[in-house]
Formats: C-alpha cells, structure tokens, sequence
C-alpha cells in the first residue's frame, strides 16, 4: 500500500500555504512521469489540473483522433472490399454513435488509468483547479495558496481563433467539438490544411461528409517538401475532398444550409456553404492567464515561455515543458522535455532540447513519418546534399496491400554521409521511418543501412535500395 507523504503549512498574511517540494501546473504529456520520478525520488508535490486528467493528447487530440482515423481506415476498406475480391452483401454503414462510444471508452481508459497512477504516487496530491502564480514560488488555487521552490509548467495551449469578418456570428468547431460528434456532418468546410485539418478532413470524408478544406498558403502542409504536398494532395483529392488553396482572405456568415464562406483566392472570390465549419489554424498556449507577470516568467509575443536548452524559465526554479514553450508541439516533445527536465535535475546529466532530432507524423492514410530536415531545408542550411526516392508503385509490399499512393524520401549530406532528414508517405510509414530515425540518432553514416538486411517483403527492405540510388550531390 502506497504511504501518503502529507504537505506542510505556513501563514502567510492570514491565509495558511501549504508547502511542497514541487508543484506541477497542468497535468500533460510531461506531467505523469515527471510525478513520477519526483515523487519516487522522495519529494512532496502537488499537481494541479484545471480540466481533464491528461490534457490535449488524452482528450481532445492523439488518442480520439487517432481512435477515429482506425475506424475511418476500416470505412473506407469496406468500401474497397469488391478490389480485393471480398463481397459485402451490403453496403458499409456508419454509425457514428458507435464509433464514439469507442472513442470515448479509450479515452476514459487513458484518463483513469493516468488519474489513479497519479494519485496513487506516495506523496502526490491532485488538486483540482485553475492555477496561478502569485510569485516565483507561489501559487494560487481558487482559495488555496501552495508553495515550492521548484515549479514545473505543463499547461499545454488551445485552438487559435483567427480575427476573420463574421466569424464571432456563426457557430464552429475546433478539435475539441470534432471528437465529442456523434453524427456525420453533410457538408464539413475546414479552414487549414495541415495536420488537425487533413486528420479531419480525410476521416470525415470517409465517415460520408462532404468536406472542403481551405488553406491560406499555395500547398498543403506546407513544412514539407513541394512533392510530398503534392502528393498528399493527390491522395485527398482522389478521395473527392475538394481543396481551395491561396485563400488570402475570408468572410464567414449564416447560412440555411448552416454556413457560407466568401474565400478570396488570388483576387477571385467564390462563395461555398456547409453544415459545420472547423477552425483548424494552429495553436495558442494556456500562458494568457497565469499571471505569468507575477512570477518574472517572460514569454514571447506569441506567448510562448521563453526557455533555455534545459527548459529552464526567466525565473528561477520554474521550468516550462510542452506545447507552452514553443519548443515542440507533439506529444512525444513533451513528454521528452519531461525527460531532459528528470535527467538534469534528478541523474546530473545535462541534456538538452536541441539533441533531440525533430520527428513526427501526419495521420491521414497513408501516414506521413517524417524525420530531420526536408531537402528544402538542408539546401537552405547550407549543405550540399544527395537525394534518394522510392515511390511506393516500386514496393512489392505496397502493392500486394493495394496502397500504393505515396513515396519515400532520403536527404544525404553529400560530404559526410549523414543522413539528414527523410519522409515516408505509405502504408506503415509512421513506423518506417524509426529506423531511420535510430541511424540518425547513431550518427551512423547511411552506408550502415545500406550494408544492412531488411525483411521481405516490408516496406523497410526498400529503404536500403533507396539509399544505393542517391542522387548526384546537388
Ligand atoms: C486534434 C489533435 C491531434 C493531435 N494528434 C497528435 C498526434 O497524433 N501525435 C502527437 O505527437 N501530437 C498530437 N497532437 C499534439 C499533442 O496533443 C500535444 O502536443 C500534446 O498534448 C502536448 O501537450 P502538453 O504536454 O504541452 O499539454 P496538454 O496535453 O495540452 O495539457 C495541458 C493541461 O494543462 C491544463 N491547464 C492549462 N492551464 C492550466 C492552469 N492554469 N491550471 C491548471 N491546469 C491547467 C489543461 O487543462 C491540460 O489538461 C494533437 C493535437 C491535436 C489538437
Ligand atoms: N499527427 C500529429 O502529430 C498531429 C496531429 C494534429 C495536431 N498536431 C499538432 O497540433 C498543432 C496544430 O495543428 P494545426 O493543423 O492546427 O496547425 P498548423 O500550425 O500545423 O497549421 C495551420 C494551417 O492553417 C493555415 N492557416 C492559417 N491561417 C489561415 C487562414 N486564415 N485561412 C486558411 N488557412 C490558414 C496555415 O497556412 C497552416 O497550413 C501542430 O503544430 C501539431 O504539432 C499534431
């Protein structure tokens, strides 16, 4: 049975601080296992959560989506079924309902799971509650006044809003209203074209809504390389996803249909109406109100905290972790300043956040992995590179599952071997690209790759070949 370690208390100006060793601001990606080797270090820490145990991934982001993108990826291999000789007496059907029962049950499982680890930390003590600092090593909760030398924030950030005319008449969803639907919009319109916009996009098609994606800039998911846009594009367009790029300006109101959208689009303006509208246009970080000010804990104009390489905050003993310090927007970046954070102050290391090799992926289907510079931008860092490709029409895998859309794409630097960066677009490329990613972080040279054998057939034995047909230094 876990011993409870129990704060203790001071007076300070006639209300009683209860005193800890740490206090944890939001319970993120970072905050559970950050409990956890503090608490299991011997200190006494408050955790301090304002909504819902787990934050964005659990609720409102990885988890649901990627829940509902496994059932949109059986809608639509349903409706593929005849190409693979498989006869469904009658057409696929979705009940929206059951999928988010489905959804709902994961997350629940998720939270309770995160929430009874938490509270069952000897030590650890859970209170619920918007926090804010009163100073550099205070904080207040509603009525409760908590003090420690060391604060660790992992408030995490919200859906932006952008100033568009009409918006603030007409209702819209962000991601947080996109998982808690149960029913099939006919018409969705989402406004970006990146990784919420296309998640939605592409399982909302598949769920049978009709769906319009506008995006302000000439490509989607624009960090990527122009032919990976492009081929994402393909991908969604051959799904009959309708994709009005370059939209400078829009203007948004009510509609029978529920709304329309006035989209400027290299001087022409076109008219579209829906049923829902999404706002898909990045992030905000929860820093607006934390008294942040009283703290001496500077942020950027964004609002972003501002940190050093160990995450550490303008005031001392505050660090910041996650999506509020603008130094990730992913899960697993959170969850990794988690780990520079407990390897500095608990094991004496002194690891940084700029070791990490950036690394992610965009969960339509097929996925996206993506690891290290694009080509695009290790020409712009200055070096000379040798690019490999493979579309996915050459892998046998691909084929024999019927998913050949997409390609994938290897940057070399030309004078040393190293490789750069790399994009997976197919079947199993979110999970392709780790052993790239595990070359990268050996600083081995490519040639370990290509010297090494793969299994057949996989989608990985092609990486190798991809790496023996590099292109010319360019
Ligand atoms: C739709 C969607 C899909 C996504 N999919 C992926 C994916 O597939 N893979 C991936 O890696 N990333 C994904 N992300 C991004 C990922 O969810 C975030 O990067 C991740 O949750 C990191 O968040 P965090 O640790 O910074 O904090 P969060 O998870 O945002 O949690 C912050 C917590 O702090 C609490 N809080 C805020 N202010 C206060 C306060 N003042 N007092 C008390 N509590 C407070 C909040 O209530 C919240 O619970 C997705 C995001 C979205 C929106
Ligand atoms: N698979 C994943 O890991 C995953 C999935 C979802 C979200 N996320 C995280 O969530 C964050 C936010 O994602 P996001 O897609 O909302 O933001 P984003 O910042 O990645 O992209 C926003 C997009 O909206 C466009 N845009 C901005 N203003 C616009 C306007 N007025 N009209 C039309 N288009 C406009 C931008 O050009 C851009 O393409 C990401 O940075 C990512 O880290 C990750």
């Amino acid at each position: 049975m876990n011993k409870k370690i129990e704060p203790t208390s001071a007076t300070t100006s006639g209300k009683q601080t209860e005193i800890f060793d740490a206090i944890i601001i939001g319970t993120g990606q970072a905050a559970p296992a950050l409990a956890n080797r503090l608490t299991a270090s011997g200190m006494r820490i408050a955790v301090i959560e304002r909504s819902s145990v787990g934050g964005t991934c659990v609720n409102t982001g990885c988890t649901p989506t990627k829940t509902m993108v496994a059932s949109a990826y059986v809608a639509r291999m349903a409706a593929r079924a005849a190409e693979y000789g498989v006869v469904l007496h009658h057409p696929p059907a979705i009940d929206m309902k059951a999928i988010k029962a489905r959804v709902d049950k994961i997350v629940q499982t998720d939270r309770v799971g995160l929430e009874n680890w938490m509270t069952g930390m000897p030590g650890c003590t859970l209170i619920r509650g918007h926090a804010r600092f009163e100073s550099g090593n205070e904080v207040c909760v509603d009525d409760r006044r908590i003090k420690a030398n060391k604060i660790f924030i992992n408030v995490g950030g919200r859906a932006f809003i952008p100033d568009a005319v009409g918006l603030e008449n007409i209702s819209y969803l962000t991601n947080t209203d996109m998982v808690a639907l149960d029913i099939v919009p006919s018409h969705l319109i989402i406004v970006g074209g990146s990784y919420i916009g296309l998640e939605f996009a592409q399982m909302f098609r598949r769920f049978g809504s009709s769906v319009t994606v506008i995006e302000r800039g000439s490509r989607l998911i624009a960090r990527e390389d122009e032919e990976v846009s492009a081929q994402i594009k393909d991908i969604l367009s051959n799904e009959d996803i309708s994709i009005m790029l370059d939209a400078e300006e829009l203007q948004f109101q009510k509609h029978a249909a529920g709304v329309a959208v006035n989209v400027k689009c290299k001087n022409d303006w076109k008219k579209i109406s829906g049923s829902h509208l999404l706002i898909a246009v990045g992030r905000r970080p929860n820093t607006d109100d934390l008294g942040l000010d009283k703290a001496g804990i500077e942020t950027d104009t964004m609002g972003y905290i501002t940190v050093d390489e160990q995450l550490r905050t303008t005031a001392n003993g505050v660090w910041a972790l996650g999506d509020c310090n603008g130094r990730g927007a992913f899960t697993h970046t959170a969850y990794n300043d988690f780990e520079i954070v407990a390897a500095n102050l608990l094991d004496g290391e002194t690891r940084c956040v700029s070791d990490r090799i950036p690394a992610y992926a965009l969960y339509i289907d097929p996925p996206l992995g993506r690891v290290g510079m694009t080509a695009t931008q290790a020409k712009k860092a200055g070096r000379k590179i040798r690019v490999g490709t493979r579309q996915m029409t050459r892998v046998a895998r691909a084929i024999e599952k019927g998913e050949t859309q997409g390609s994938m794409r290897v940057v070399v630097d030309a004078e040393t071997n190293e490789i750069l960066g790399a994009a997976i677009l197919g079947p199993g490329g979110d999970e392709a690209i780790h052993a790239i990613l595990a070359t990268m972080a050996a600083k081995a040279p490519y040639t370990q790759l290509t010297h090494t054998m793969a299994i057949h057939p996989t989608l990985s034995e092609l990486i190798p070949t991809m790496l023996g047909e590099l292109s010319n230094p360019q």
